[in-house]
């Protein structure tokens, strides 16, 4: 579940400035973060004719470094700086190179382009006949290399401060920045490759890896593999579909409670009739269930708010998605129990949060600890964020999610784990894997359905 850490400019120069008190040598951290990155540009392009592009800080220190140990391997590179270079590594970094600088405003173009224009120093966008000249550059190149960051994104945010081209490759540096996931700025990279610098690093937020599942064991039996219960509402699919992916998501048994008539299958979820609020209730006091979802399908009438706060008020662990969400946004004197999931896409979220600042993960971070409950803000770069300040970024996975119905299977695979682990941050970090996995099996142009299909085969993989 653990992926690499993520990691904002300012903490990254804390975690090199840590690593300089301890000892090491910053020139040093420059040659490795250098080689890192011409070791995984050599394995792509190898004798390529490559134009290398220096800016005057630490990233352009870093192209010096790479366009020396290009050439030491036989290609013939190119160098076209932006001004002076300004940081004493950078400028160690020059002389070391011991070749012409060119103008990168006047400089011919290359089959292989390097940006090592700007990384985590960028503090606005780029000026436009030099972003223009970049564009240009890339975009005539066969491979391009973003070293870093591309130039011209916010390092901390993902926005875009000026046009930026798409490269192949973004080589990241010593860690994930949040622009490396988060979107504008993920989308304009093919591929991103990671040099680890060997330098400690807070790992609080960080890239959501693969879980650890487990088969349940010889004791094991329905009930204690987890029971939920959906609360569902007037379209019944929606609620039918989280039904299933609870199910498919490794728990005992699933309820789902109708307010009309029944559906056909699948047989194994259990549906019984609650309209009411009292109904719901009574059906809720059942100490076995280990969550609650409410909200695909659920309604806007003062039935479905009815049958909400029944859920609100059971006591019992909840996943909150949908018309749920929307009940929360319009109606005060709903508070969702800390301890919860919410699920909220980009329109639920600025309902609920609108007034929040900053990147994604700072605004999932800053709602979660709100609402004291883990937040899913969903979207093509998903945040799971916990009350305590961790949080996991998913990105760069099936674009074909973005279909009606996926969000009820991620809020059923929610509700599914929350019952089987008792852990909402681990659950929500399962279900989002589970969810871009099955995507991922299930290849183009499926709809909400055919993940519920690829659920067994995902859930295997992990086991
Ligand atoms: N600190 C270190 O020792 C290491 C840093 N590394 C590299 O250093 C980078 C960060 O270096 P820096 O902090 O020097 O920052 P950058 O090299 O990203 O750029 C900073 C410089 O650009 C100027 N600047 C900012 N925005 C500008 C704009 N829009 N137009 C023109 N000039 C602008 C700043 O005033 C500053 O002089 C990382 O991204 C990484 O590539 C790596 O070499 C690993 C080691
Ligand atoms: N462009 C996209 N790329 C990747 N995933 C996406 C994209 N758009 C939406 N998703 C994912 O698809 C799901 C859609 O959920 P939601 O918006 O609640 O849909 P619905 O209400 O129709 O079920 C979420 O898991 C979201 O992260
Ligand atoms: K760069």
């Amino acid at each position: 579940m653990d992926g690499p850490p993520i990691l904002t400019a300012m903490q990254m120069r804390a975690a090199e400035q840590a690593a300089f008190d301890a000892g090491t040598d910053p020139y040093a951290l420059m040659e490795k973060a250098g080689a890192g990155a011409a070791e995984i540009i050599w394995r792509t392009g190898h004798r390529r004719d490559t134009l290398v592009l220096c800016g005057p800080g630490n990233n352009g220190g870093d192209g010096f470094v790479i366009a020396r140990l290009l050439r030491d391997r036989g290609v013939t590179v190119r160098v076209a700086a932006l001004g002076e270079s300004r940081t004493a590594s950078a400028q160690r970094a020059r002389v070391a190179w011991d070749g012409p600088v060119e103008d990168m405003l006047i400089a011919a173009g290359a089959g292989q382009v390097v940006d090592a224009l700007f990384g985590t120093g960028l503090t606005r966008g780029l000026e436009a006949p030099v972003a223009a000249r970049l564009c240009e550059l890339v975009e005539g190149a066969t491979l391009s290399h973003a070293v870093d960051l591309p130039s011209g994104v916010g390092g901390d945010d993902g926005a875009l401060l000026s046009d930026v081209p798409r490269y192949g490759i973004c080589v990241a540096l010593g860690a994930f920045k949040p622009a490396h996931l988060l979107y504008p700025a993920a989308g304009q990279a093919g591929r991103l490759a990671l040099v680890d610098l060997g330098i400690s690093l807070p790992g609080t937020v960080r890239r959501l890896g693969s879980p650890a599942l487990t088969m349940p064991g010889p004791d094991a039996h329905k009930y204690n593999r987890g029971l939920v219960v959906v609360i569902g509402g007037g379209m019944a699919g929606a609620s039918q579909l989280a039904a299933v992916a609870a199910a498919r998501s490794g728990a005992g048994a699933v309820r789902r409670l109708a307010i009309g008539g029944m559906v056909a299958e699948p047989h194994a979820i259990i549906q019984r009739r609650a309209e009411q609020g009292d109904a719901v209730a009574r059906e809720l006091e059942d100490e076995r269930i280990g969550a609650v979802l409410a909200g695909p399908g659920l309604g806007l009438d003062q039935e479905a708010g009815g049958r909400l706060t029944a859920a609100l008020g059971s006591g019992r662990p909840l996943v909150l998605d949908a018309d749920a969400l929307t009940w929360a946004a319009k109606d005060a004197a709903l508070s969702v129990p800390g301890g919860s999931i919410l699920t909220p896409h980009e329109g639920e979220f600025q309902r609920l949060f609108g007034d929040l600042r900053g990147s994604k993960v700072d605004r999932a971070l800053a709602a979660a600890l709100r609402v004291g409950s883990v937040v899913v803000y969903k979207g093509p770069d998903t945040v799971i964020a916990a009350p305590d300040g961790r949080a996991r970024v998913a990105s760069g996975g099936s674009t074909w999610l973005s279909t009606a119905g996926t969000g009820d299977v991620l809020a059923g695979l929610a509700a599914g784990r929350l019952a089987v682990t008792g852990d909402p941050f681990r659950a929500a970090c399962e279900a989002v894997w589970l969810h871009g996995e099955a995507a991922r099996r299930s290849g183009a142009a499926f709809i909400a359905d055919d993940l519920l299909r690829a659920l067994p085969a995902a859930i295997a993989a992990r086991l």
